[in-house]
């Protein structure tokens, strides 16, 4: 399948927790085996049983992380219940080197750091079509306690006010019937520039 001009450029997907961005992108990876990287992020946390050092993330200590954080090493780092998450330019270089389009996941604390950067990346977010479609979907998925739920709610209604701000995604996918928001994602990520969908008004 032909590739087009935007295909050299990262592509940054940001969204809520829930709206369904590891199932449009774990559709693409199995679409797409040889096209695409996903950025494999650094953490000080522990491996969970099952993870490998280098597939879901470089496992590195709090005082290589820093070492790392001094030296500029990350395009964007966040910490999160006590421990650093990180993407490193080495990463995407890694990725790009292999001939494929890299493909970052990020939380809108990093898409502000990452715009920051010169790495000249394309912004997705993938909205949800509703905060009741998404409070369903997190209820849904069962990995989430009430609380986790609600929390991931808030956070949810902020990510989408910074994206209602002008001029920081250059594409919102409506994750409403996944076939149809897979159809722009799959044209998104092989390099078309795509007209994508406007964002819902959110007045439920
Ligand atoms: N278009 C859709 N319609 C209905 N359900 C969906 C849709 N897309 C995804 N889902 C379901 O919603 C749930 C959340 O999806 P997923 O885990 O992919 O979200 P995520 O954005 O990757 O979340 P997180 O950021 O927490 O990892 C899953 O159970 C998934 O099957």
């Amino acid at each position: 399948m032909a590739v087009f001009a935007d295909f050299v450029r990262p592509l940054v997907l940001s969204g809520p927790s829930g709206v369904g961005k590891s199932t449009l992108l774990q559709r693409l990876f199995a679409e797409f085996p040889e096209k695409f990287g996903f950025s494999v992020s650094h953490t000080t946390r522990s491996p969970r049983p099952g993870e490998v050092n280098g597939k879901q993330y470089h496992f590195v200590t709090r005082e290589r992380f820093l070492e790392l954080l001094k030296h500029d090493a990350f395009i964007e780092h966040a910490e999160f219940s006590g421990n650093f998450y990180g993407t490193s330019f080495q990463t995407v270089r890694e990725v790009e080197g292999q001939g494929r389009r890299c493909i970052l996941d990020i939380e809108a604390q990093g898409v502000r750091q990452i715009k920051a950067t010169n790495l000249n990346a394309v912004y997705c977010f993938i909205s949800p079509p509703s905060m009741t479609a998404l409070r369903d979907r997190l209820q849904e998925r069962g990995t989430e306690s009430d609380t986790s739920v609600q929390k991931r709610l808030a956070i949810a209604s902020k990510e989408i006010e910074y994206a209602k701000e002008p001029q920081v995604h250059d594409v919102v996918i409506v994750n409403d019937d996944v076939n149809r928001a897979y159809e722009l994602l799959k044209r998104l990520a092989l390099g078309e520039k795509i007209i994508g969908d406007c964002l819902p008004p959110f007045d439920k």
